[in-house]
């Protein structure tokens, strides 16, 4: 991992502290001559604070608010109401100074330069950050090692496949040490290999080095595997925050009885179960009855080889949440 300088002073509070942060926009719709304007409230009155050393994930459905909070968080954008400091300084006003505490990557977008090879682009970013050309020697060969970026360092980023060019915007990310690491969409299009490198290298970065990180993501692996706590935030208000298994209380969804029968057979019918699916000697019942009771009543009746019960699974439990169900909105954020 790369190594620390007396240039990123530790961080004392919290890395976010966002109290009724909010942001409108006024957008015009309808036909030409019949135009009407409507104010949306992109953010509406969000309050979470997020600490050294915390992995936290940014969810929601589209259009639910989550780039209008990174674009204040990172000062791209001036809060319309509430307050809201990073390390310590309000983003729209010390975004420059911010910027050398914070790194960025955008999923869809590189910030490397499309025509350079990777190197000389890496290069630039150390002008950028005023980062000492020893540290960033240093920190460039333990990164280009970690994110094994050497066979194409010197190749245009215009060349690089996505999930290289991502190893490539994550170095330039990091190169400059950040307290905070803000990622939107980091695995987005990224085969299942690359996705996997990724999220090792962040939870190894986070482990070792202690950076914080949030990330906004659709893909339900990341969160899984990476985050500690989630936030999801729908129609701009804060929905959840808590950790994975809060969620699955919140939104409860039907468990899953995996019953491996000795040969396979008719799907298997007893009270407070259905089979949803079957494959081979396998078979999939879903509860909704006591678990205890419906094993029983399938072990009396079948050669059973194996039986597992599986929770709902975090996909579920995420468009549950995302239909908007009211009483979870109102009671699941702090
Ligand atoms: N510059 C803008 N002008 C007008 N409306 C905007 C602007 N930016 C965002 N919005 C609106 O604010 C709401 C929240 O948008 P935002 O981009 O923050 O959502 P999101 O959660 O990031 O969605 P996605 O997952 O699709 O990226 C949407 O209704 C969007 O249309």
């Amino acid at each position: 991992m790369p190594s620390s300088d007396s240039s990123a002073a530790p961080a004392e509070g919290p890395i976010i502290d966002a109290r009724g942060l909010g942001r409108s926009f006024t957008v015009s719709e309808g036909p030409l001559l019949r135009r009407r304007r409507r104010t949306v409230d992109a953010v509406d009155g969000v309050t979470f604070q997020v600490h050294p050393g915390e992995v936290v994930g940014y969810l929601g459905p589209n259009g639910a608010g989550k780039s209008t909070t990174m674009k204040m968080l990172i000062g791209l954008l001036t809060p319309g109401r509430g307050r809201l400091r990073v390390l310590g300084a309000e983003p729209a006003r010390h975004r420059t100074r911010l910027a050398a505490r914070i790194g960025i990557v955008f999923g869809q977008r590189t910030t490397l330069w499309w025509d350079l090879p990777l190197r000389d682009s890496l290069a630039l970013t150390r002008h950028l950050y005023r980062v000492p050309p020893r540290d960033h020697a240093r920190r460039l060969a333990e990164l280009t090692e970690l994110l094994e970026l050497g066979p194409f360092l010197h190749t245009p980023v215009r060349q690089l496949s996505l999930g290289q060019r991502m190893r490539g915007d994550l170095t330039a990310a990091l190169l400059h040490d950040p307290d905070l690491l803000v990622l939107d969409e980091p695995t987005i299009g990224l085969d299942v290999v690359s996705k996997s490198t990724i999220r090792a290298f962040l939870t190894r970065l986070n482990a070792e080095r202690g950076t914080t990180i949030l990330l906004t993501t659709h893909d339900l692996g990341d969160v899984e595997r990476l985050c500690r706590r989630v936030m999801v935030i729908d129609h701009g208000r804060l929905a959840y925050d808590g950790d994975l298994a809060g969620l699955r209380d919140r939104a409860p969804g039907p468990r899953t009885l995996v019953v491996d029968l000795a040969e396979p057979g008719p799907p298997i019918a007893v009270p407070g179960a259905r089979c949803v699916r079957s494959q081979g000697p396998r078979q999939w019942l879903e509860l909704d009855g006591n678990p205890a009771a419906v094993i029983a009543e399938v072990a009396r009746d079948h050669q059973v080889a194996d039986l597992t019960v599986q929770e709902p699974d975090i996909e579920g439990v995420v468009a549950r949440l995302y239909k908007g169900d009211a009483a979870l909105a109102a009671d699941g954020a702090e």
